[in-house]
């Protein structure tokens, strides 16, 4: 086929426009090896855990990868998607690709990638590249910024275009905690979650993902972001501080997280006289273990025991209409100029 190149030149695709999704990542399989290889992955991240590699691989490669995967293995088997043999947050991740391919049309290319495991941010970047794609734009999933996730999804791009010879321009997706289209797409599956309970909840919780109290001493504003998001929720539902509350959730080892800890709340409710609760988790832009066995089945149960009576899950923004409109809502502002 005559391309109008001259004989022996690369070939030189049509050039086009890409958006790379990024999530967190999540194990292959609930086997001990593959929880093992992602979780490795996962917690040598520096932007994970600060504390100096010597120190903190010893303790990671000896007692958390003995101990954790088996136990992490039989949370996930709990919320395994059976159907595709996926973990849930890959299923939906995937699914938000696709219906955001549709939605954006053929002139966008649209992938996913992960931060950690499968598909790789590499994989993605050369796909879209492959594509044809000589403008990128990199979309963490995270509304509320952290080092821990927006900035490390970051990382893994920019150490992918270190090694391209054309490297594509890039732009990245901004935090969206106060984004009119997420706050709206949330309140908005708040009240739908709470209008299609058989019950009235007391309290609805806002369970962000936590994090160590010293990464927030040290400046990263995920604290302050959650907060904004909640109070913009309740200002738009029109609904008191008792009502809408915010709790962290998911700690991890020993130092201090963020607090209220979800956890201890939901035990601390049902002394309080607060029997009925519903829990929505912001932070999460798919559902995973952490929203579907730590709020959805472990939160029940720690609510119930307590003497809790009545308790909801609702369900993240996902590939809802609703979601999938915020998506493509903030997206398409990212994308101004581009297309
Ligand atoms: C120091 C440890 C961790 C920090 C800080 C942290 C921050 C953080 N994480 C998310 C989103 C997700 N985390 C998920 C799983 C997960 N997170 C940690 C640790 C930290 N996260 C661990 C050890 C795990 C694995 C779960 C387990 O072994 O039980 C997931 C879900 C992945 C899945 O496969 O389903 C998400 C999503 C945010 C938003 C955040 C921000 C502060
Ligand atoms: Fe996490
Ligand atoms: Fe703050």
């Amino acid at each position: 086929m005559a391309t109008g190149l001259p004989a022996g030149h690369p070939a030189i695709a049509t050039p086009k426009v890409g958006v790379l999704l990024l999530n967190l990542g999540t194990p292959d399989g609930t086997d001990y090896w593959s929880v093992r290889r992602y979780l490795s992955e996962f917690l040598s991240d520096p932007r994970v855990i600060e504390s100096p590699p010597w120190l903190w691989q010893p303790i990671l490669q000896g007692v958390v990868l003995s101990t954790r995967p088996q136990k992490s293995g039989a949370n996930y088997a709990r919320i395994w998607d059976k159907d595709a043999n996926e973990s849930p947050l890959r299923v939906i991740t995937r699914k938000q690709a696709t219906k955001l391919q549709e939605r954006l049309g053929k002139n966008i290319i649209v992938d996913f990638a992960m931060r950690y495991g499968n598909p790789s941010t590499k994989s993605g970047i050369e796909a879209l590249q492959a594509a044809g794609c000589q403008k990128i734009l990199l979309a963490p999933l995270y509304p509320q910024y952290s080092a821990t996730t927006t900035a490390t999804a970051n990382d893994k791009a920019f150490d992918a275009l270190k090694t391209l010879r054309w490297q594509p321009a890039v732009r990245t997706l901004p935090a969206y905690f106060d984004e009119p289209a997420y706050i709206e797409a949330l309140a908005q599956s708040i009240a739908d979650g709470v209008a299609a309970l058989d019950f009235t909840p007391d309290v609805i919780l806002t369970s962000y993902h936590g994090m160590p109290v010293q990464y927030f001493e040290a400046g990263d504003p995920y604290h302050c972001q959650c907060l904004k998001t909640t109070r913009l929720v309740r200002e738009h539902l029109g609904w008191s501080e008792d009502k809408l509350k915010v709790t962290f959730q998911s700690r991890f080892g020993p130092t201090k997280w963020l607090e209220p800890y979800t956890d201890a709340t939901l035990m601390a409710l049902p002394a309080e006289g607060i029997k009925r609760v519903a829990v929505v988790a912001p932070a999460f832009s798919v559902d995973c273990i952490e929203t579907l066995e730590e709020i959805a089945i472990t939160g029940r149960e720690q609510f119930e025991h307590a003497g809790g009576e009545r308790y909801a899950y609702i369900p993240c923004l996902n590939d809802s209409e609703l979601g999938m409109g915020m998506l493509e809502s903030v997206i398409r502002k990212e994308l101004a100029g581009w297309v």
